[in-house]
């Protein structure tokens, strides 16, 4: 079993954290988690995880170290391990976005393996969409930190050129799908069920959806086809979503959350 450091036990740190436990990629006791706040990670200490509040001596030993603090914080934290680091025998892994490899390499030194990722808090439950990229590791340490993302979702491999954007709609992107079913319970409180009841409706038909494409590799459009019948009630519906906006809205989203994760490490 690989050592994990996690450096940042925040959202997705804890959701990384928990997903390679359920995954089986790690045991609880192999995974050591860090923050400042040492008593917010009580729970995840009387679960079996290390804990602690000293990343300097949290790296010593791992063999894969994940910075998942925000951008802002980042370089305070580089600077802080640099000199403790095993350049030779550790792969740093950032998931924190815009920063590149080139920024990491800037602070731990041009000889250290880093590689980036971008995975969404899906992760949890093993069902992140997480890209990858390096420009610096050996095939064998990018598979291996593939292997780790692929134990709790799916894994495509990017040019880190396409970091940005894949933080937009894989990573922020999750957020994106959330609010759409939120919107479509509430459409469905509106017509007459219940709360409960409509946002039962809503996710299992979001996730009957996503399953249609992903068995079937079928084009959304394709799938539209089939349920929009002639002068029929879905394509009022999908019509009058279209005349507000609803795929323009979702497009300029993505485009906006692109140049905004682009920015973030150095804004300070
Ligand atoms: N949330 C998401 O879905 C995703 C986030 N990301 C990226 O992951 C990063 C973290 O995001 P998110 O989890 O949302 O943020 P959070 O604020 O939830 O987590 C950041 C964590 O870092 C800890 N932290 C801050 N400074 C230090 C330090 N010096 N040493 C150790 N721990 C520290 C904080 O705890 P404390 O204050 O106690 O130190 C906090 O728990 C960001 O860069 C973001 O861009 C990437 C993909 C998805
Ligand atoms: O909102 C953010 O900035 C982070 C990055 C991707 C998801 N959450």
């Amino acid at each position: 079993m690989k050592k994990v450091t996690i450096i940042g036990s925040g959202n997705i740190g804890l959701s990384l954290a928990k997903g390679l436990v359920k995954s089986e990629f790690a045991h609880a006791a192999d995974i050591t988690l860090t923050r400042r706040n040492l008593n917010a990670l009580a729970e995840e200490a009387s679960r079996g995880f290390s804990v602690s509040n000293d990343n300097k001596t949290a790296v010593q030993g791992a063999d894969i170290v994940v910075f998942a603090i925000l951008p802002q914080q980042l370089k305070k934290v580089l600077l802080e391990v640099a000199p403790v680091i095993e350049k030779t025998n550790q792969i740093f892994v950032s998931i924190v976005s815009g920063v590149s490899c080139a920024d990491l390499k800037a602070e731990l030194g041009e000889d250290a393996t880093v590689i980036r990722a971008m995975p969404n808090t899906a992760i949890a439950i093993g069902q992140s969409m997480t890209c990858i990229a390096s420009d610096n590791a050996s095939d064998d340490s990018l598979k291996e930190v593939e292997n780790m993302f692929e134990s709790v979702g799916s894994v495509v491999v990017i040019n880190e050129d396409l970091m940005t954007s894949a933080t937009a709609l894989c990573a922020c992107g999750i957020a994106f799908f959330l609010r759409a079913i939120r919107a479509a319970s509430q459409g469905g409180v509106e017509i007459g069920f219940h709360a409960h009841d409509a946002l039962k409706m809503a996710v299992q038909t979001a996730k009957g959806a996503a399953d249609l494409l992903l068995h079937t590799n079928a084009h959304p459009e394709g799938e539209i086809d089939k349920v929009t019948s002639p002068k029929g009630c879905t394509i009022a519906g999908l019509n009058e979503m279209e005349h507000n906006g609803f795929s323009s809205a979702f497009i300029k989203g993505i485009k906006l959350s692109a140049d905004k994760a682009g920015g973030l490490y150095h804004e300070g």
